[in-house]
């Protein structure tokens, strides 16, 4: 499984993230009292995750273990709180929850009624506009964040989302190389909505510095979702070709996942099974209060290369043991 996903977070298209003061998460989520040694099975799939988020000595806020967790175990699922296709999926993706599907045409597709049900609210506002000069700009540059901000305010507009869902995490600095190319997509964004009759008063929200504050946290959260086959069976039968099975479908943003901090030699790692919901699993023992860790990168590089990586696509130098360690 784990040679499936290798890393997982999508690199940031701009460099020199600050420094960013953490807000604890208003919710405790350490609420169980079971030790490893009495949690069945049982328990850990209906009780709360054995997780709390709390302050690091360096780096901001993380997930720590409020128990002891076993290898292999299931720490927590979770559900996106944001997602899109990449427009390279856009037919072969549910326009929902990315699971995959096989669809002729080159519209938005979804794989079930629950999912065109669910996305219905902002699909409703979104297929008002045309955004061939939107998706123009973001093919033209790469660029595959602006379209989950396209997708937070179709999703504010249709009162399904608030404007502030994603305060609560950590966002990148908007450099002026990244201001201009942002400047751009919000131009042609609200272009797209005044141009579908969007009475104004819904549109309130959508300032230039609410779109950058979006940007820029989608790009230090956002996940890349690199697998997404459509059963247990599929992954098991594409094990063998799995280098051909791998391809982004999206991306996608996270609550919980979001706090989880890096480190090179990672005690947990995220998989996506058949869509966009994560599943955050111990990659060994870990004791009760040590911090939990993903590896935002490809851990097979060398330590210099890691460091290039981590600091200019996420701006931090990294404090892991392994690379304090020289390795
Ligand atoms: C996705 S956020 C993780 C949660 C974040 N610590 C918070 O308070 O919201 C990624 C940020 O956490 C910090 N971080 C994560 N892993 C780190 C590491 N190994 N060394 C130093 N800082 C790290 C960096 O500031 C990075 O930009």
């Amino acid at each position: 499984m784990s040679r499936l996903v290798r890393y997982c977070r999508g690199l940031p298209r701009f460099p020199n993230p600050p420094p960013v003061k953490p807000q604890l998460l208003a919710l405790n989520l350490s609420t169980t009292s079971s030790t490893a040694e009495n949690v069945t099975p049982a328990d850990r799939l209906a009780g709360p995750p054995p997780i709390r988020v709390d302050l690091t000595e360096s780096a901001g806020r993380g997930v720590f273990a409020s128990r002891r967790i076993g290898a292999g175990e299931l720490i927590h699922t979770a559900k996106p709180v944001l997602c899109h296709p990449s427009l390279s999926s856009i037919s072969a993706a549910c326009y929902f929850c990315l699971k995959k599907v096989i669809s002729e045409g080159q519209s938005p597709t979804f794989c079930s009624r629950k999912c065109e049900d669910s996305a219905k609210v902002f699909y409703d506002v979104e297929k008002k506009a045309d955004w061939s000069e939107f998706d123009a700009y973001c093919r033209s540059q790469g660029l595959k964040y602006p379209q989950m901000v396209k997708r937070l305010a179709c999703q504010v507009i249709s009162g399904a989302a608030s404007a502030e869902l994603l305060d609560i995490l950590q966002p990148a600095s908007v450099s002026a190389e990244m201001a201009l190319m942002m400047e751009e997509g919000y131009g042609s964004l609200r272009r797209a909505l005044s141009a579908a009759n969007i009475p104004d008063g819904k549109t309130t929200f959508l300032s230039r510095e609410w779109y950058y504050g979006v940007l820029a946290r989608i790009r230090i959260n956002a996940f890349r979702i690199e697998l997404a086959l459509s059963s247990y069976e599929d992954l098991l039968s594409s094990a063998a070709a799995c280098v051909e099975a791998e391809a982004a479908v999206g991306n996608a943003v996270y609550m919980l996942p979001s706090f989880y901090n890096h480190d090179c030699d990672p005690n947990a790692h995220i998989v996506w099974i058949e869509n966009a919901d994560a599943k955050l699993k111990a990659l060994r023992d870990i004791e009760a209060d040590e911090e939990l860790r993903i590896c935002y990168i490809d851990a097979s590089l060398d330590h210099d290369a890691r460091q290039t990586v981590l600091l200019q696509g996420f701006g931090f130098k990294c404090n892991c043991p392994r690379c304090l360690s020289g390795d």
